[in-house]
């Protein structure tokens, strides 16, 4: 009886809904952005969604198509939503600098359960305030402590690596993603959790997975309302997975709360602590936010979590791809390879000491070489805005509710700003090459107020890494084309092949 009186009427009522916000969006959004700018052809409902494919590797293939045949700003209507995809530096750059347009798209809302609102999804007074609390943690002087950890990660992935030196072609993605997560966890949470020699981990794995499950989940527009996706199989794991995460990172906050609260002597600005036979501590993020919250700054456990688990899941992934398609350019171009071997033979002879600071900042022409490569596979190769006011740019209003795709992946490839742009050419970013080229064109690591915070961390990694492989083995080619995915990150299908031989 219930059901069969309700269940239509409320059916009725989510329709009306429904066309009303499709009618509202398409009317206001088509009369003054979709109508002025190119794009695939729209069906009704659906628009243009069949355009794209339905995997990862279609979408990327197909945003590059699109672009190619209407333009370098152009749209496509998604159902009733209107995405514009923008990949001109001209267009680019209102958006970037602008301080009212920063809130993500709904698609990052995806990442809530279990990053919460941090500094990567949060947005308006929220998201400035965190982001003035985050800033002093990424002071070069702090970012300077975390070069030993680098050295010591580094090491032991020299040692895995041993096994592949004069052997056939293989995937180095796999035992650089590890590098990157001992890294980051001894970063951010201050934890040896050595995932190098552990593969098993169950916080690793579990990070892995709540990873995998928000790409799924972007892909597919059945599980985007929440309640759908919380009743599903793929939803249930979701939730237990977080909870692993959660459990650690609570662990983990609240002993080093403890920590701190018997080592009360130290001050926020110090970059060190006593551990308790005296010796000297590097400080890890999360030290810098208790400490912050120890002077009166007031941030919650809850505050503090979203933060740590902010830095693990936007910390490692990203430096993973840039690092290892770096380590395939090098391999796939010999002569940029020799000339970064050469840098490296002047900076450090045949000695085997380990890099310092003032060493990765003389690698010039290696820093070339990684700015190269994310040029040409940028590790966030698009990223979305959701407009809250209006733009207008060249005479196109973008108006708010439009939700704009910058691309990165797409830009970066304009012949315009970079000529024979499929060429892999370090020079490009010597300072004379770069002088004159528009302040937008280059935006691996966004731009603007909302830019990655820890560009220059992954920086002084990548260099560290790279420069730390080039000593020990020679790269050459693994000899297969890659197949180009995006997966919020960029990937490759079956992982990144390449050849190693031992320089001694
Ligand atoms: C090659 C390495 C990296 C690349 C290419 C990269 C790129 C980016 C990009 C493009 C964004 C903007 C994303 C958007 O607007 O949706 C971003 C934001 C961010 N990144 Fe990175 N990132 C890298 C490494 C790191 C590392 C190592 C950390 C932390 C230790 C980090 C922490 C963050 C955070 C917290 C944000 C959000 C900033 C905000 O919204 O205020 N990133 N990153």
């Amino acid at each position: 009886m219930w059901i069969t009186t309700f269940l239509p009427l409320a059916m009725l009522v989510m329709l009306i809904f429904i066309l009303q916000y499709y009618v509202f969006v398409l009317s206001r959004a088509a009369r003054i952005t979709g109508n002025f700018l190119p794009g695939p052809k729209s069906l009704p409902i659906i628009g243009a969604a069949l355009e794209f494919g339905r995997t990862p590797v279609d979408l990327l293939k197909n945003l590059v198509r699109v672009t190619k045949e209407y333009g370098y700003v152009c749209r496509a209507w998604m159902g009733p939503h209107l995405f514009v995809l923008v990949a001109d530096p001209v267009f680019i750059e209102p958006f970037f600098s602008s301080t009212v347009n920063i809130r993500k798209s709904m698609n990052y809302e995806f990442m809530n359960p279990w990053l919460g609102t941090g500094l990567l999804t949060s947005f308006g007074k929220k998201w400035k305030s965190r982001r003035k609390i985050i800033t002093p943690t990424f002071h070069f002087k702090i970012l300077e402590g975390f070069v030993d950890s680098f050295n010591t990660q580094g090491n032991t992935l020299i040692k895995k690596l041993k096994k592949h030196a004069g052997g056939p072609a293989f995937d180095i993605y796999k035992y650089i993603n590890l590098y990157t997560l001992d890294v980051i966890c001894d970063a951010a949470m201050g934890l040896q959790l050595n995932v190098q020699d552990d593969k098993n981990c169950e916080y690793v794995a579990a990070l892995h997975e709540a990873s995998e499950i928000i790409v799924k989940r972007s892909m597919s527009p059945w599980y985007f309302p929440e309640f759908i996706f919380n009743m599903s199989p793929l939803g249930r794991r979701q939730k237990a997975l977080i909870k692993t995460l959660h459990n650690m990172s609570y662990k983990v906050i609240k002993e080093r709360k403890m920590e701190l609260s018997n080592n009360g002597k130290e001050g926020a600005g110090s970059t060190e602590t006593d551990n308790d036979i005296g010796q000297k501590k590097r400080l890890a993020f999360l030290d810098m936010l208790l400490h912050y919250d120890k002077s009166g700054g007031n941030l919650s456990l809850e505050d503090i979590r979203e933060e740590v688990d902010t830095f693990m899941f936007e910390g490692h992934d990203t430096t993973s791809s840039g690092l290892s398609f770096t380590l395939w350019s090098l391999a796939e171009n010999p002569a940029c390879q020799q000339k970064a071997y050469e840098e490296l033979y002047e900076i450090f002879g045949t000695s085997d000491r380990e890099a310092t600071t003032e060493d990765l900042t003389k690698m010039k022409y290696l820093e070339c070489v990684i700015k190269e490569t994310l040029r040409l596979f940028p590790s966030v190769p698009f990223f979305l805005r959701e407009l809250d006011e209006d733009v207008k740019i060249e005479g196109v209003n973008f108006v708010a509710g439009t939700t704009v795709l910058l691309a990165p992946f797409i830009m970066h490839k304009h012949p315009q700003y970079f000529p024979n742009p499929e060429k892999f050419d370090p020079e490009r970013f010597t300072p004379e090459n770069t002088r004159g080229r528009h302040p937008y064109a280059y935006v691996p690591f966004s731009a603007g107020p909302r830019n990655c915070i820890g560009q220059k961390f992954a920086m002084m990694e990548m260099k560290a890494a790279v420069s730390k492989i080039l000593r020990n083995y020679k790269l050459s080619s693994g000899g297969r084309e890659n197949v180009y995915s995006v997966e919020l990150i960029l990937r490759t299908v079956g992982g990144i092949h390449i050849k190693l031989e031992n320089r001694k």
